[in-house]
């Protein structure tokens, strides 16, 4: 699979964001998205997940699911968590397995390979920052998608966090992946850089 862009132009709330940008990535690669604070890592995120219309260029995928859309075929995790807090932990889970639809797999098992086995009754508005982010990946696990992009994933992650994110998003490059990550910090897995804000 190869994903790529080619001169996408980005507008907000009226103002140009970014124009003119390149990039391409493929199965077994992470591109990490860096630059500065305002720089367009998220809104790239955004329009490749379809979620923003670009306002020139063009992003498509070659070699997935022909039926399917881009962004049927990818997961987007925000940097703000998208939890229920009145839903508990297995509930939110469910909730996105059953919203994402597609191939599925139960949630008890992807609760407990990010660590939250033992918080699957909790409220997710009593989790702590590190806990929601696990919540968040394991929405990876729970709906297979070919295409990940992940804005700060690794962000509020405690050491062990990161390596279990870490070991997460080696699996997912080994089964064929690709990974987009805006992120300000090492990502701990080798990356090739698209650097946003100008400069190289
Ligand atoms: N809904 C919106 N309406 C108008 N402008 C917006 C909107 N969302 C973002 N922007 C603007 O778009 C620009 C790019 O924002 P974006 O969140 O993509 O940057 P970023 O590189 O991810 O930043 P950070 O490193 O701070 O997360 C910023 O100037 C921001 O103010």
């Amino acid at each position: 699979m190869r994903l790529s862009g080619r001169q996408i132009s980005c507008v907000r709330g009226g103002r140009a964001v970014f124009s003119g940008l390149d990039f391409e990535t493929a199965s077994g690669e992470v591109l990490a998205v860096v630059g500065p604070n305002g720089s367009g890592k998220t809104s790239l995120l955004r329009l490749v997940a379809g979620l923003l219309v670009p306002a020139g260029g063009s992003i498509g995928l070659e070699g997935g699911e022909t039926e399917l859309t881009l962004p049927e075929q990818s997961h987007y995790l925000g940097h703000r968590d998208a939890l229920k807090p009145a839903l508990s932990v297995a509930e939110n889970l469910s909730f996105w397995r059953d919203f994402l639809g597609g191939e599925t797999g139960d949630v008890g098992p992807c609760l407990t390979a990010v660590g939250l086995g033992h918080a699957t009754y909790l409220p997710a508005a009593y989790l702590s920052a590190g806990q929601r982010r696990r919540l968040s990946i394991a929405r990876l696990l729970v709906v297979r998608r070919p295409v990940w992009l992940l804005d700060e994933p690794t962000s509020a992650l405690d050491a062990a966090g990161q390596e279990l994110c870490v070991g997460v998003m080696r699996d997912h490059l080994a089964s064929g992946g690709i990974i987009v990550a805006a992120t300000h910090a090492p990502l701990g897995i080798e990356a090739r850089e698209l650097r946003m804000g100008g400069g190289k």
